[in-house]
């Protein structure tokens, strides 16, 4: 749960993230077990990146995107764009499903596999490149929240293996009516599951 720790494009754990816990409206967190049965029957296991997102998390991303004295310098995720542009162009959203429970951000990553630990004291290479900060995920081309073109579903760039990684994740998620976002990989909404309400309740240890 990146937006519980440093390790996402602000550098600081975001307001209303008091734990590291998934919490989603029931019917998408149904859709979401039924796929993790599918891919545990290749060996993979889905890795969830964020699920509930408080609406104060959305108002501090946006401080973020328009403080440009914010440390420390995240620039890895965003290489190519000036991050006062992110909410423009459609990379982060300031009325996101995120906050009214239907939309996840995940990868898939060997069964059994576990995260390399992450130093905030490293310098770590642009996610777009080989030396980002190292994952578990297979290989999707580019790293969870990389606000770039190449971390677009369809991104003509990526390898045939990126590209096979990636529809792995798609199509197990397409067939339990999870619609991907086509301006990131990693992003996936339910919608059946949506009354329309954001919230802001804290997600607190359980
Ligand atoms: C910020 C990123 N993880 C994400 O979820 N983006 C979409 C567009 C959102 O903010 O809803
Ligand atoms: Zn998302």
């Amino acid at each position: 749960m990146r937006y519980a720790g440093e390790n996402n494009f602000t550098g600081h754990a975001l307001p209303g993230y008091n734990a590291a816990e998934c919490a989603l409206r029931r019917a998408a967190a149904e859709a979401l077990k039924r796929v993790q049965a599918e891919l545990t029957r290749q060996n993979l296991s889905l890795k969830v990146y964020d699920c509930y997102r408080p609406t104060r998390a959305v108002t501090a991303m946006a401080r973020w995107a328009h403080d440009p004295n914010a440390l420390p310098d995240t620039s890895r995720f965003h290489p190519r764009l000036q991050k006062s542009r992110l909410f423009a162009l459609g990379y982060i959203a300031s009325h996101s499903a995120h906050s009214r429970g239907v939309a996840i951000d995940l990868t898939v990553v060997p069964q059994g596999s576990q995260q390399p630990p992450y130093d905030a004291t490293l310098r770590y290479g642009a996610c777009t490149s080989a030396t980002r900060a190292p994952d578990n995920s297979l290989d999707m081309g580019t790293g969870f929240d990389c606000f770039d073109t190449t971390s677009h579903t369809q991104d003509g760039l990526i390898t045939p293996q990126q590209r096979a990684n990636r529809d792995v994740l798609l199509n197990a998620m397409r067939r339990q009516g999870l619609v991907n976002y086509k301006r990131e990989w990693w992003h996936f909404s339910y919608s059946a599951a949506d009354n329309g309400n954001a919230y802001d309740f804290a997600i607190e240890p359980r």
